[in-house]
């Protein structure tokens, strides 16, 4: 039997498209939007938001090597998940119904690490989901990894950028940035090209949602007249900058962490609802 979460996401698959057009609403809708909103509205329990561990920037190295060394996953597993769940929080957040411009367009841009990664990944579900992502990955690292990641986005037609665009054109083009640039190993002062990049990205309105850790913020510290991100997908756990982050959502996702991880950093992870990868916090 199907479940009611299943049921709304065909209805709104099969109807989104003919009430876009004629601009009515239907039962089904509405129970879909409810249902949303539901999701949007469900902030945990304060004591929840008391007990989430934030992690500090080495911290949150270690739980990633140990995910590998003592846990036995593979990068590119983790990494799946990670950008499944980033997208999914995207869809959540902005619906394809809720974007303002004809085409929904979104720019993806990469980064140099598995941050990246998960920005690639974050793309082709993207363009899954209907959407229509344009990637800038101005720096690939010479790895198997990043490359079959590159070459499934161009087998799913997502263009890739050869430079930044102005912000004007940003706006004028985009409906959301995702700023898949730097994570928890971002340290020091931003080298080139991402600081031209970052300059661009503190110009545009588009809202940006960043996955991780805003790029170019101190991981544990943040950054004052750094990017404002409207959105913020915390991987494993949120990192110590994302207590001041004040964009509208905060969602936890990667929903990969074994028992005995959790317990050993006491990360108190909230719990997510039924077979959902992220959660908004
Ligand atoms: N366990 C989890 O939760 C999982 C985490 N995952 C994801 O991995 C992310 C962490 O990835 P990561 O460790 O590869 O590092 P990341 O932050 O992408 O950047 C490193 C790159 O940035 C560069 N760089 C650094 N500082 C710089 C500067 N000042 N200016 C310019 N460049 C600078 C640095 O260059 P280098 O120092 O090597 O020259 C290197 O190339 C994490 O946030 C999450 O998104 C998932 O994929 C899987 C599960
Ligand atoms: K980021």
């Amino acid at each position: 039997m199907l479940s009611a979460r299943a049921l709304f996401g065909i209805g709104f698959l099969v109807t989104s498209r003919a009430l876009a057009q004629s601009g009515g609403t239907c039962p089904l809708s509405a129970a879909w939007n409810n249902y949303k909103k539901d999701c949007l509205s469900s902030r945990p329990a304060s004591t929840m938001a008391q007990t989430l561990r934030y992690l500090g920037q080495e911290e949150a190295q270690r739980i990633d090597e140990e995910l590998f060394s003592e846990y036995g996953f593979s990068v590119d597993q983790l990494m799946e998940l990670a950008g499944l769940s980033c997208a999914t929080a995207v869809t959540q957040a902005y619906p394809l119904t809720s974007l303002v411009r004809a085409r929904p367009a979104l720019l993806v841009i990469c980064g140099p690490g598995n941050n990246g990664g998960d920005g690639l990944v974050c793309a082709r579900h993207l363009k899954l989901f209907g959407y229509e992502p344009t990637i800038l990955y101005p720096k690939r690292p010479n790895k198997p990894l990043f490359q079959g990641l590159t070459t499934q986005c161009q087998k799913m037609e997502i263009p890739f950028l050869t430079e930044m665009p102005e912000a004007e054109m940003i706006d004028e083009a985009y409906n959301l940035v995702i700023d898949a640039i730097f994570g928890f190993s971002f340290k020091g002062a931003v080298r080139e090209p991402f600081g031209s990049i970052l300059d661009v990205l503190k110009k545009t309105t588009v809202p940006i949602a960043s996955i991780d850790i805003p790029s170019g913020w101190d991981v544990e510290q943040g950054s004052a007249d750094g990017l404002q991100p409207d959105m913020l997908i915390s991987l494993t756990a949120p990192k110590k900058a994302a207590s001041l982050f004040r964009g509208r959502y905060h969602f936890l996702g990667g929903r990969f962490v074994p028992p005995g991880l959790e317990r050993k950093y006491e990360l108190n992870l909230p719990q997510y609802r039924g077979t959902d990868c992220v959660l908004r916090l």
